[in-house]
């Protein structure tokens, strides 16, 4: 059962608020018994020193404070710098190398993070297993998360034999290389140098024989693939990938089906600019997890019809 308490806080523009409630986290001056939430804009983080700022909080229930790992090959990233956890960590799982903490958010345009090595070998690099494809992920170099690793799953059982694929930010290639036991042709592009350096391991790793890597801005595709048109387009670049859905409509195909990825605060957020560049099409929205206390991960799945 949560309550509520009056607490000093501090105010962030949500879309920096995830940046500075870590930043306050890793300072040690967050409240973590409370719960942030958003309103109006901003968001509210309940801090332990006075700030000339007072808010209403939820306290939040012990299971919420327990910290969380992510598994990626032999590298595990902590969601907390705790040196004594990551080598109990390190001790109890002989296939781990490494033991991570981030040391920044997710950031810049390619979407990378920056990491102190809390216990094992001095490495961002693993090989990573997933569903008996393997893949080279180097994670200071480029961005990469096992977490949708379900959701390359869905897409892939929902997929007929064939298709063309288009993966506009395809980083290291996590889509590309699960959906391409399916697909005649992915085309797969990334503006990261270094993503695509290892989106081309990646290919080679499994053997693929129809992934083209492309490195460029998603912004040129239209123009640098013509009459190329696409059955399905991935668009995962949660924070921006809206903005690249006029391109996206050059490419489709009749009857092609968009996963567009974004970062919400409420349902529906984006099918306005949707609708805009799909004025025909049938839009599925699926949470897919918490990113913030206000916000989340969202799919849209578009299926953009035959009349476009
Ligand atoms: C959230 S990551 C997703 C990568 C990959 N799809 C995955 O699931 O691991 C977004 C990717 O978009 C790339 N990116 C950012 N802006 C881009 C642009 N304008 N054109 C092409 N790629 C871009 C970044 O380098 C990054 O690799």
């Amino acid at each position: 059962m949560s309550e509520k308490v009056m607490q000093w806080c501090v105010r962030i523009p949500v879309l920096e608020g995830e940046a500075g409630r870590r930043k306050l986290i890793a300072e040690g001056k967050a409240d973590r018994s409370l719960r942030p939430y958003v309103e109006e804009g901003f968001l509210f983080v309940p801090v332990l020193e006075e700030t000339g700022m007072q808010a209403e909080f939820s306290t939040t229930s012990p299971r919420e404070e327990l910290p969380r790992h992510e598994q990626i090959g032999g590298i595990v990233v902590l969601q907390e710098d705790d040196q004594i956890e990551a080598e109990k960590i390190l001790a109890a799982r002989p296939s781990t190398h490494t033991v991570l903490f981030a040391t920044s958010p997710v950031e810049g345009e390619f979407r990378t993070k920056t990491f102190k090595v809390l216990a094992g070998k001095n490495t961002t690099e693993t090989l990573y297993h997933e569903y008996g494809r393997r893949m080279i992920i180097d994670l200071t170099a480029a961005y990469f998360s096992a977490r949708l690793s379900n959701e390359r799953q869905r897409i892939l059982s929902s997929m007929k034999e064939g298709e063309k694929v288009l993966d506009m930010f395809a980083g290291v290639g996590p889509f590309p290389v699960m959906l391409s036991s399916k697909a005649k042709l992915i085309v797969a592009n990334d503006i990261n140098p270094s993503a695509v350096y290892l989106l081309q391991k990646n290919i080679r790793l499994n053997h693929l024989h129809n992934v083209v890597p492309v490195l460029g801005d998603a912004m040129n595709l239209p123009h640098m693939l013509d009459s190329m048109r696409f059955d399905r387009i991935i668009m995962n670049l949660p924070f921006a990938a809206y903005g690249f859905l006029a391109g996206a409509a050059k490419l489709a195909a009749k009857g092609a089906v968009i996963h567009l990825y974004a970062l919400v605060e409420k349902e529906g957020e984006h099918n306005e600019d949707i609708l805009r560049a799909f004025p025909n099409a049938k839009i599925t929205e699926r949470f897919l997890r918490s990113y913030s206390p206000a916000s989340w991960h969202a799919v849209y799945d578009i299926e953009v019809g035959d009349e476009m």
